[in-house]
């Protein structure tokens, strides 16, 4: 099984609109929707979706943190949150023809005291794998991620932002940067694809046994022990890329349980990823198929 922690959860609030933001004029649209998300409940979604077994964990408060719940409930994503006094955040994706703009919250303030909390349902649960994915809160450190990781016999991933990814101390089975957190951690730009091979290699060797990085149009690398493999991204009408790095996480956890291989897995990440970018917010596509030609996808070791 495998568990996700979301520190900062959100409650994703997604704006369509016909024509570009102006300023000092009012905007009116008339779709709107809300998506219970955060990095580590998107994976769990997209691994509902793809028949693996996975319960969302996290800290969730007020009345934002009941709708999340409530709705994950709703979908079918099994979930056993931590409540905390503050709200749970509300990030805005606003889309209009030409780009597309995120917006946020740092999300509330949660007592370090609560991470025994987190650490006793993941117990609760025994999951082979636990998946720590997102910003912290504010008064949680990148220590706590490490708290976690070392606290029981599971594997641990992370996707965490650029900074806390740098100070992580403890062992773990893979991370997933995206391109400006990959060139965070090196300290450098990525300007080409063999400068995002050259740092997830650097990044492989400091202590992550893998390393999978989003280049979002570019496709996706995964750096192992022995290689670093490369897959192109799909040719997809992208409507938003919210939930793009979470999708290739789930696309790759799921194919590793199933067969095994980094080279199938890193296909798998890629082909889930360019479904769920042609959905609109963190909402969750079919991924019935999404997964039955990845074979014919190319993948190259550099
Ligand atoms: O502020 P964070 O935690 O870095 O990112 C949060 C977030 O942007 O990430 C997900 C998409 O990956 C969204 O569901 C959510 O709003």
């Amino acid at each position: 099984m495998i568990l996700t922690v979301t520190l900062n959860p959100a409650v994703d609030h997604t704006l369509q609109l016909d024509d570009e933001l102006t300023s000092d004029s009012v905007a009116r649209t008339d779709t709107a929707q809300f998506d219970p998300g955060g990095k580590g409940i998107n994976v769990s979604k997209y691994l509902v979706e793809l028949d693996v077994e996975t319960t969302a964990t996290g800290y969730v408060g007020d009345f934002l943190g009941r709708f999340l719940r409530e709705e994950l409930t709703t979908q079918g994503i099994p979930n056993d949150f931590v409540e905390i006094s503050g709200c749970t955040r509300l990030n805005t994706t606003i889309l209009t023809p030409q780009s597309e703009f995120k917006i946020n919250q740092n999300g509330p303030t949660v007592d370090d005291t609560a991470l025994e909390l987190i650490v006793e349902t993941i117990e609760r649960h025994s999951p082979e794998m636990v998946v720590v994915a997102g910003s912290l809160p504010r008064g949680v450190g990148p220590e706590a991620i490490d708290y976690i990781a070392d606290a029981g016999p599971w594997e641990t991933v992370v996707d965490v932002g650029g900074d806390v990814l740098a100070d992580l101390e403890a062992e773990y089975a893979l991370c997933k940067p995206n391109r400006e957190e990959l060139a965070a951690t090196v300290g450098g730009e990525i300007d080409s694809l063999s400068d995002a091979f050259a740092a997830a290699r650097a990044l492989q060797k400091r202590g992550f046994e893998r390393v999978v990085a989003s280049l979002g149009g570019d496709g996706a690398i995964m750096a192992t022990p022995d290689t670093v493999l490369y897959t192109p991204a799909l040719d997809v009408d992208v409507v938003d890329t919210v939930g793009a790095g979470d999708a290739l996480l789930a696309g790759v956890l799921a194919e590793r349980q199933r067969s095994g291989t980094d080279e199938a897995a890193l296909r798998a990440g890629v082909a889930v990823a360019s479904r769920v970018v042609a959905v609109s917010g963190t909402s969750v596509p079919s991924l019935d198929d999404a997964l039955s030609n990845i074979e014919e996808m190319t993948v190259t070791a550099h």
